[in-house]
C-alpha cells in the first residue's frame, strides 16, 4: 500500500506546484539579475549542494556577478557579494530590506516571529530593539555584564589549569563560557532550567536557515507536515516555552517581595520591569519577552564561542601573530596573578587579532536573511517585492578586490584598513549592517577579548602529539555559526 501511496502523493504534489509556478511566471515580467539554469519547479536548488552555502554562492557569483538571482522553488532569492552592492541595499535601499523573511521554524518557536531576529520591519520590531539599545546592551549594563564575562573567564583558566599538560577541548571549553556568559546575564546567577532551554534552542536553529522544503514552498504548508518538521517544531517550542514561563514566573515572584536595584538586575528582570512599569507599548505580550531571550541565547553564544575558537586555532598555526598577542597582554599586566576585565581595555594588537579573525571567519557568513517589502531597482535590476536577500558578507571580506593577500590571516592589515564594527564601509561587516545590524556588538566584543586575554596571559599553548602546525585542519562546519568542524584540542603550559 506504501509503495503505491508514495508516488501517488509525490505526483499530485507536482502538478499543484507546477500550476502555481506556471500562473505566477505569466503574471510577472521583471529585468531580474542574472542567475543559473533552473529545472522545473525547484528552480535553481541543485545548485546549491555539495559545499557550504556560503562557498557555493561565492562560485555562483564568479560566474553570475555580484547580483545573482536563485530561484528556490516559489522563493526567489537574491544574492549580492559586493560592498557596493551591500551598501545599496543596506544604506540607499535600507528600508525596503529592513524586514526579515517568514519562516517556519521562527513563526513557531519564535511566537510567530514576535522576536527581534525575526520580527518584520514595523512597530513590535522597533520596540523590541529600543529595549536592547537603552536597556539590554547600554554601555552601562554590558559594562555590568564584564563582571560575568571575568568570572567565566577565570573558571576557564582555573578548568585549563586543572587539565595539568592534557589535551583539553577548547571548542567545548569556550561554548560552555559563552552559553554560561549568556545564561548568567539573562537569568541570573542560578537557574536551574538553563540546561533544558539551551538543548531547545539548540534543537531549532538548523530550521532557521530558509533551506528547508517548507520555507521554499511557503504556500505549501503542509510540506513541513510531511517532512515531520512542524511536528518536531512544535514539540521543541513546547517544552521550551513552558520552560520560560517557569523562569519568568520565578523572577515575577522574586520582584514582588523584593525590589531589584538596577545593576543587581538580569535580563529576565529587566524585560519584566519594562512590561509592569508600562514603559512598553501594550501591543509587546509576554510571548515577545520570551522570543528577545530567545533570541540572545540564539544570536549570542555560538557565534562567540566561534570567534574565540578561530581566533585560538589561528594564533596557534601562526606562532610570531601568538607571540605578539601575548607580548602585548603580558606586559601590559606585567606582575599580575589574576587579569581583572578593568584592565582588559586598550590591547589594540588584541582588538587586531579579533577583528581579523571576524574577517576571515565570519560566525555568520551569509549574515541573517532580508525581506524585500517594496520592488526595487538594484545594481540595474530590479528585485520584485517578496523576493529575499542574502549578501555573502564571508566573500566579500574574502575578496582580493578589495583585501590584499585576502586569504591569509594578517592582523597588521587593521593598522591600515577601515575595519569598524559599524560597516560604515561595506567591505567589513561581520555584525551586518543598516538598521538591523547586529545589537550585542559590544557585549560580544567584550566577552571574546576578555576570555583571549586571560588565555593568552596565563598560557603558552601548543598542539597535542607533537603534531605540526600544517597538520591543525580549519575545516568548517556550519549551524548555528559558523565552527570548526572538528574540535580544538589544544595543550596549555601555565606562563610562569
Ligand atoms: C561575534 C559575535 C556576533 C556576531 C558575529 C553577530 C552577527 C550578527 C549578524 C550578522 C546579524 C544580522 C545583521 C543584519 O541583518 O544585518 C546579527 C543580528 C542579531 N544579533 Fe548578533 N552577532 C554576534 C553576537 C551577538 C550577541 C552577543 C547578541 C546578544 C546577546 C546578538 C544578538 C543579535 C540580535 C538580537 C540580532 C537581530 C537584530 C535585528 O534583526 O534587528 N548577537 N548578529
Amino acid at each position: 500500500m506504501e509503495t503505491i501511496l508514495v508516488p501517488v502523493i509525490t505526483s499530485i504534489l507536482l502538478i499543484l506546484l507546477m500550476k502555481k509556478l506556471y500562473f505566477q511566471r505569466k503574471t510577472t515580467c521583471y529585468n531580474l539579475p542574472p542567475g543559473p539554469w533552473k529545472i522545473p519547479i525547484f528552480g535553481s536548488m541543485h545548485h546549491l549542494i555539495g559545499e557550504h552555502v556560503h562557498h557555493r554562492l561565492r562560485r555562483l557569483a564568479k560566474t553570475y556577478g555580484p547580483l545573482f538571482h536563485l530561484k528556490l522553488g516559489e522563493v526567489d532569492l537574491m544574492v549580492i557579494t559586493s560592498p557596493e552592492l551591500a551598501a545599496e541595499s543596506m544604506k540607499t535601499h535600507d528600508l525596503s530590506f529592513a524586514s526579515r523573511p517568514q519562516f517556519m521554524g521562527s513563526k513557531i518557536i519564535l511566537y510567530n516571529s514576535g522576536d527581534i531576529v525575526f520580527a518584520p520591519y514595523g512597530k513590535l520590531w522597533a520596540q523590541l530593539r529600543k529595549i536592547c539599545t537603552i536597556e539590554l546592551f547600554s554601555s552601562k549594563r554590558v559594562k555590568h555584564f564584564r563582571s560575568i564575562m571575568d568570572e567565566e573567564g577565570n573558571n576557564l583558566i582555573e578548568k585549563i589549569r586543572m587539565a595539568d599538560g592534557v589535551p583539553v577541548n577548547m571548542t567545548e571549553m569556550l561554548l560552555s563560557v559563552a552559553n554560561t556568559t549568556i545564561s548568567r546575564a539573562s537569568f541570573g546567577m542560578e537557574c536551574a532550567q538553563q540546561h533544558k532551554i539551551f538543548s531547545a534552542v539548540k534543537d531549532t536553529f538548523k530550521y532557521m536557515s530558509g533551506f528547508d522544503l517548507a520555507d521554499l514552498f511557503p504556500s505549501f504548508s503542509f510540506l513541513g507536515e510531511i517532512t515531520g518538521m512542524r511536528r518536531h517544531l512544535e514539540k521543541v517550542h513546547k517544552v521550551l516555552d513552558s520552560t520560560l514561563d517557569e523562569v519568568f514566573e520565578e523572577h515575577q515572584k522574586k520582584s514582588i517581595n523584593n525590589s531589584i536595584d538596577y545593576l543587581d538586575e538580569d535580563l529576565v528582570d529587566v524585560l519584566l520591569r519594562l512590561k509592569k512599569t508600562g514603559e512598553l507599548d501594550e501591543s509587546v505580550t509576554l510571548d515577545n519577552l520570551k522570543g528577545v531571550i530567545v533570541d540572545l541565547i540564539l544570536g549570542g553564544t555560538e557565534t562567540t564561542s566561534a570567534i574565540m575558537e578561530w581566533a585560538m586555532a589561528e594564533l596557534v598555526r601562526h606562532p610570531e601573530i601568538m607571540r605578539k598577542a601575548q607580548s602585548e597582554v603580558r606586559e601590559a599586566f606585567k606582575g599580575k596573578t589574576k587579569l581583572h576585565e578593568n584592565d582588559i581595555t586598550n590591547l589594540p594588537y588584541l582588538t587586531m587579532v579579533i577583528k581579523e579573525s571576524l574577517r576571515v571567519r565570519p560566525p555568520a557568513p551569509i549574515l541573517v536573511p532580508r525581506y524585500c517589502s517594496e520592488t526595487v531597482e538594484l545594481g540595474g535590476y530590479t528585485i520584485p517585492a517578496g523576493s529575499r536577500l542574502l549578501i555573502n558578507a564571508w566573500a566579500i571580506m574574502r575578496d582580493p578586490k578589495y583585501w590584499k593577500d585576502a586569504e591569509a590571516f594578517k592582523p597588521e592589515r587593521v593598522e591600515t584598513d577601515e575595519q569598524d564594527f559599524n560597516a560604515s564601509r561595506f567591505q567589513y561587516m561581520p555584525f551586518g549592517g543598516g538598521r538591523r545590524i547586529c545589537p550585542g556588538v559590544n557585549f560580544g566584543v567584550a566577552s571574546i577579548e576578555i576570555v583571549l586575554a586571560k588565555l593568552l596571559y596565563h598560557f603558552d599553548w601548543e598542539l597535542p602529539g607533537g603534531k605540526r602546525l600544517e597538520e591543525l585542519d580549519m575545516e568548517e562546519s556550519i549551524g548555528l555559526a559558523l565552527t570548526k568542524k572538528n574540535p580544538l584540542l589544544l595543550v596549555a603550559s601555565p606562563h610562569k
